[in-house]
């Protein structure tokens, strides 16, 4: 990699001619196959915007002029070429993120990887170098797939009624999210890059009529004059210019000429302005762009040279939620399933094609999604929809006012809850369990295995009065947890063996073989469990109240945040019913988790059997007056830290 190793900053560009321009593209994207393959990431997306981040890099001045990357997943080559060449532990503890991040890089800005946002950044920052009269430039890359989502249309009405506050916005149009990009808007682009570029026709139109004696001048310039009629004559372009932006492309994103010519003309226009690139997804890379599903948009670790992964996954919760789909699907007609651009991602392909009617692909648009599904089901039928649980916090609104207030039978299945951990901050599923205990009604469960994932999804939909929830966790599901009895609505997982025990362990979730073990660690130290799973979280059952009264301390165990979350909720409930045993909540502390394991994530914040096992023994050894260090470490030094 002769020229990418000399880049050591972005102005680092400035002395490389076209050819080694072009040349230092081939070298990242081989640079990107070869170190992706190794750790996983983001490889399909960061091969189709290698030319476009170089002409910004070469055109706009970072970290002085600000490059802004909505979601951030294609920020590899932006860090390639801001000094970061080490991607040896990407999205590993100690290694890159993968996605931008301030302590990183003075280049990085946004680190927030939920979509739709770049647009609403540069739109405050913008404003900020007005007032300080800064004459920054200040870029956002935002793709045709976050371009569906409705806070960047919040945005651009915002931005472009200040004509004379300048900002670039770059949209990356490689017609997909994962899957292609739906709607309106995406066929609109489809329009913009099908046809002749307005620019392009004026040149061509100019140079003809010029060299038409007398008539010629005039007439190109009458038509120039009537500018938006030509416009929508030749190329539609209606909504973006209508809107006040000025247009400028389609541009091919992969012609470095063609991009700095633009970007160029875009920093100088001294208003907003919005640059077409149409970039491909997987660029240069046949295995990404033959895979249809979603081009490689994030992969596992796989053979650079076939692009095939390298440890077979074995059954994931995902699947397990799409096959039970499918066969609920079959019995009920009036089921359909909602996605927001992620059909493949939550498990709803096998749903999509056995019923292609009966799935809604609403693009990045939660708050829509949830709002659309209030209407669905007041419309008389049953709406799933499955959605990463981070990405539910943006329709919490939606979830308690629409579908909550108006009693509707929705369900909402969230993949990725819990500590995720390798995709950093903000992929962790760590809130709904907290934001959701305020929304009235709204019933949430929390399945630990596989046979709990599929009765649970058929609880949840047989409920048509009010929203319900289903949350499991990332990646592999484990063995079936059987539960020794049913008490209330809840599962015993396992006995005390006494008549006077010590400690209620509430279980959540997929916490239960974890919460298993805790229970054989104070076994060997004389302390008697009963684990029991509460199956639905909220509202708490009401056989949990008298349970916990046969015990000395109550312990929950959660994978979301400690605030206001499944331990806060049954304490709450054990102070309404007058029971005062005394009640330790263990969970996720309330701070955002750098990238890592999801294993090394959870032992940082001591959720781990033998810290959690640590702790009770010496809360039941202070309730017996012992010294609170009594077996504690004991208790702990056979256990070998939890594997991914
Ligand atoms: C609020 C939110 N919902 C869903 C996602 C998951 N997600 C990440 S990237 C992506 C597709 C983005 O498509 P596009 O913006 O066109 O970028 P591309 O990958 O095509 O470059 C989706 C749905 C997200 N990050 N944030
Ligand atoms: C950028 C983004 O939000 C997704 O692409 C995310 O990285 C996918 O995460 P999973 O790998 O858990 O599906
Ligand atoms: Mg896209």
């Amino acid at each position: 990699m002769p020229l990418l190793t000399r880049i050591r900053g972005p102005r680092d560009l400035d002395r490389l001619n076209l050819e080694e321009l072009n040349q230092l593209a081939e070298e990242i994207r081989s640079f990107l196959v070869e170190a992706v393959s190794k750790t996983g990431g983001h490889l399909g997306p960061n091969l189709g915007v290698v030319e476009l981040t170089i002409a910004l890099h070469r055109v706009f001045d970072s970290p002085r002029d600000k490059v802004l990357w909505d979601t951030g997943h294609q920020s590899y080559v932006h860090k390639l070429l801001t000094g970061r060449q080490d991607f040896s532990k990407l999205k590993m503890k100690g290694g890159l993120s993968g996605y931008p991040s301030q302590a990183e890089s003075e280049h990085d800005v946004i680190e927030n990887s939920h979509a739709s946002t770049v647009l609403g950044w540069a739109d405050g920052i913008a404003k900020a170098n007005q007032i300080l009269e800064r004459d920054d430039h200040v870029v956002a890359v935002i793709g045709d797939g976050a371009l569906t989502g409705g806070m960047a249309w919040e945005a651009l009405n915002n931005i472009a009624d200040a004509k004379d506050r300048p900002l670039v916005i770059v949209v990356n149009d490689n017609e997909r999210s994962y899957a292609p990009t739906i709607g309106g808007l995406a066929n609109h682009l489809a329009t913009l890059r099908t046809t002749d570029g307005y620019e392009r026709f004026l040149a061509r139109t100019k140079e003809v009529l010029e060299r038409t004696p007398v008539v010629g001048r005039p007439l190109y310039d009458t038509l120039h004059g009537a500018k938006k009629g030509l416009k929508d004559f030749i190329a539609p372009q209606g909504m973006f210019e209508d809107l006040g932006l000025k247009y400028v492309g389609p541009i091919d994103g992969h012609d470095l000429e063609a991009l700095e010519s633009a970007l160029a003309k875009a920093k100088r226009f001294g208003g907003p302005v919005i640059v077409h690139c149409l970039t491909e997804k997987g660029r240069g890379y046949q295995p990404a762009l033959q895979d249809e599903a979603d081009r490689f948009h994030a992969v596992g670790k796989i053979h650079p040279d076939t692009g095939l992964p390298i440890a077979s996954s074995g059954a994931d919760w995902t699947s397990v939620f799409g096959a039970e789909m499918v066969k609920l699907g079959e019995e009920r007609e009036d089921i359909v399933a909602i996605t927001a651009a992620m059909l493949q991602p939550v498990g709803l392909d096998k749903f999509a094609k056995r019923f292609p009617k009966r799935v809604y692909d609403v693009g990045i648009a939660e708050q829509h999604a949830a709002v659309s599904a209030a209407g669905l089901a007041t419309g008389g039928v049953h709406p799933v929809f499955a959605v990463y649980a981070t990405f539910l916090n943006r329709a919490f609104d939606q979830v308690l006012m629409d579908v909550a207030l108006h009693k509707c039978g929705v369900t909402f299945v969230l993949d990725r809850a819990g500590v995720t951990g390798t995709d950093g901050a903000s992929h962790n599923g760590m809130w709904d369990m907290s934001i959701l205990q305020v929304v009235p009604g709204l019933r949430l469960a929390a399945p630990r295995d596989a046979d709990q994932v599929r009765a649970q999804l058929r609880e949840a939909v047989a409920v048509d009065d009010a929203p319900t929830v289903v949350r499991f966790s990332k990646g592999a599901v484990g063995p079936a947890v059987p539960a020794v009895r049913r008490v209330g609505g809840m599962d015993v997982l396992r006995e005390p063996g006494t008549d006077r025990p010590d400690v209620l362990l509430v279980s959540v979730g997929a916490l239960a073989p974890m919460c298993l073990e805790i229970a054989g660690l104070l076994d060997k130290q004389g302390i008697s469990t009963t684990v029991v799973d509460p199956r639905w979280v909220k509202p708490v059952d009401e056989a949990m109240a008298p349970l916990a009264e046969q015990h000395r301390v109550v312990v929950t165990v959660e994978d979301n945040s400690r605030v206001g979350g499944v331990g806060s909720a049954i304490a709450q409930a054990l102070r309404d019913a007058g029971v005062d045993v005394p009640l330790r909540d263990f969970g996720i502390p309330p701070r955002f988790l750098d990238h890592a394991s999801r294993a090394e994530v959870l032992a940082e914040i001591g959720l781990t059997a033998p810290d959690i096992a640590r702790q009770v023994t010496g809360l039941v050894a202070k309730l017996d007056g012992l010294p609170t260090e009594r077996g504690a470490a004991d208790a702990v030094d056979s256990v070998e830290p939890a594997r991914d």
